[in-house]
């Protein structure tokens, strides 16, 4: 089991088109699921111990999947059961199944076990669970639970909704779930939609999901990645590569004996009418590890090393900022506007956040000629670049390219786009980030990573890495300015 760090994510068209590519090579879809089903039952015996587990099977390859897991689980000398959705529909699902030679229950009839392994579907899932017609084991009158097939013997099939006369396919899974130790979703939670990380029927929350090949965007977006669990990723000798991929641990250069505070970075905040987004924004920026921080406007108070200065245009001018922050706390009043537009001609690069977001427009941002980071919420980002159906991953994108800009798009699930296509999705953030003042510690994080000369894209993913570790050190309820110092534990962690 691999972790996810760095992982190229692809969508269900682009591992399709790797597998392609391997099969173009002489392997066949059979060995690659041989090569599937053995990792999966090594993981799962690790996991399982001595416990019994329960495989569900669905039509397609990730129920292949799923017959071969228990052929190798069964060889291992570990207690296995199958239960499947339908006959195998693929070649090498019905190959795989041929392979299993102990009973197959069916789902509605199946019995918990402690250990619940998930192979009803994975990538290809393209409806909700139960809204289509499925074709379902055909249960005799007797058959209370398991069927003895023969090696290769085709189960029998009615053509009936998988609801119909019984429990319907989410509620079995549901029930499976909550009555196993461990679950465990093969490729995903079935119900998810691959791409968009939408859910199609709702799935239990799993406490593990062995990803084949590669990660894929419902590991990562909302809602589909709070079902996953633990992620782990299974190596099954499909090369992958995409422009997308999970943000992982950065690296950050240390001061060392030629270091001072401007070779550290200076960080400038251009505060408005609410001193206390842009103080904590001020104070990220410290914590972060920015050698100087100034703060352009009207405000008092600790810390003593933050440099306060009334807001002026020579004070802009100072040719040391290497990164300009502007937004939080700003208000959207004249004297908002005033600000905004030095800023937009300081000639600095610019982290453009909160109130500053609202009052431009993407022509104007792509008219800068300066490195520029966004940081809009859903709501920032749908003002700014439109709403849209499309998934977060794309809708980063193409706003990044038609900013040119660096956009961190925030939420549970922060996706951070380049102009040049490249993105980065941050894993599994601490939904006690949900509090007032938080975006304005990023923001202030990501100056401070600018101004140390990172590459933008880079600077953003190292502000949005420490602020979800800094998180993570905190656990619950805590505030803005507990997180603004926390960055500190983050950054020295590294
Ligand atoms: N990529 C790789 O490298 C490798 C991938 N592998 C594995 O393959 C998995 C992808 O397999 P897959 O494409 O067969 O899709 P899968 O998720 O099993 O289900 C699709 C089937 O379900 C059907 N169906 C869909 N919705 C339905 C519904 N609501 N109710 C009922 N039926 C529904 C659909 O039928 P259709 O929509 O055509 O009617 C189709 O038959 C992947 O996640 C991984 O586990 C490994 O084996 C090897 C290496
Ligand atoms: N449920 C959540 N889980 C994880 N992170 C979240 C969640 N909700 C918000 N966040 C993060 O918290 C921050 C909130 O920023 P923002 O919405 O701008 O708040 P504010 O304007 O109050 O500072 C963002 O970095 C966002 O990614
Ligand atoms: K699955």
């Amino acid at each position: 089991m691999i972790g996810i760090e760095g992982q190229p994510v692809l969508t269900a068209a682009e591992m399709r088109a790797a597998e392609d590519a391997v099969i173009a090579t002489g392997v066949s879809v059979e060995m690659l699921m041989e090569r599937a089903g053995t990792a999966i039952a090594g993981a799962v015996r690790r996991l399982a111990g001595a416990n019994e587990v329960l495989i569900l099977c669905g039509p397609g390859n990730n129920g292949g999947d799923g017959y071969v897991a228990a052929r190798v689980l069964a060889e291992m000398g570990i207690a296995v059961r199958v239960a499947a959705l339908s006959e195998p529909k693929t070649d090498a699902a019905k190959s795989a199944r041929a392979g299993w030679l102990g009973p197959v229950e069916t789902l509605a009839a199946a019995k918990p076990a402690p250990i619940l392994v998930d192979a009803l579907f994975g990538t290809g899932l393209t409806r909700p669970l139960d809204a289509s017609t499925t074709p379902t084991l055909n249960r005799s009158p007797a058959d209370a639970g398991a069927q003895s097939k023969p090696l290769g013997t085709p189960l029998e099939l009615s053509w009936a909704p998988a609801s119909a006369g019984e429990r319907s396919v989410v509620e079995c899974l549901h029930s499976l779930a909550n009555a196993a130790q461990l679950s465990i979703a093969i490729d995903l939670p079935s119900g998810l939609a691959t791409d968009s990380g939408r859910a199609l029927s709702t799935p239990p929350v799993f406490d593990l999901t062995l990803a084949l090949g590669a990660i894929k965007p419902a590991h990562l977006l909302q809602p589909a990645a709070r079902y996953c669990g633990q992620i782990h990723l299974l190596d099954i000798g499909v090369p992958t590569v995409s422009q997308a991929e999970v943000l992982k641990t950065p690296s950050l250069p240390t001061p060392g004996p030629d270091s001072h505070k401007y070779t550290r970075g200076m960080v400038a905040i251009i505060a408005g009418t609410m001193s206390g987004a842009s103080d904590l924004a001020a104070l990220a920026a410290m914590r972060a590890g920015a050698g100087y921080v100034t703060l352009l406007g009207d405000s008092e108070g600790p810390p003593h090393a933050l440099v306060r200065m009334p807001f002026s245009d020579y004070a802009l001018a100072n040719e040391r900022i290497g990164a300009l922050v502007i937004g939080p706390g700003l208000g959207r009043d004249d004297a908002a506007k005033a600000r905004l537009e030095a800023a937009l001609t300081s000639g600095h690069p610019l982290i453009i956040d909160g109130d500053a977001l609202r009052l431009l427009d993407p022509d104007r941002i792509k008219a800068l000629d300066v490195p520029v980071i966004l940081t809009p919420h859903s709501g920032e980002f749908d003002v700014l670049f439109g709403k849209s159906n499309a998934d977060k991953i794309t809708r980063a994108r193409e706003a990044a390219t038609r900013a040119n800009a660096i956009v961190v798009f925030k939420g549970a699930d922060t996706v951070i786009a380049a102009p040049d296509g490249r993105v980065r999705i941050a894993p599994g953030a601490s939904d006690w980030l949900s509090t007032a003042g938080t975006g304005d510690v990023l923001a202030g994080a990501i100056g401070a990573m600018l101004a140390a000369r990172l590459d933008p894209l880079d600077a953003a993913c190292a502000g949005v890495w420490l602020h979800g570790d800094a998180a993570r050190r905190l656990g619950a309820a805590f505030i803005a300015d507990d997180l603004a110092e926390a960055l500190r534990s983050a950054r020295a962690s590294l």
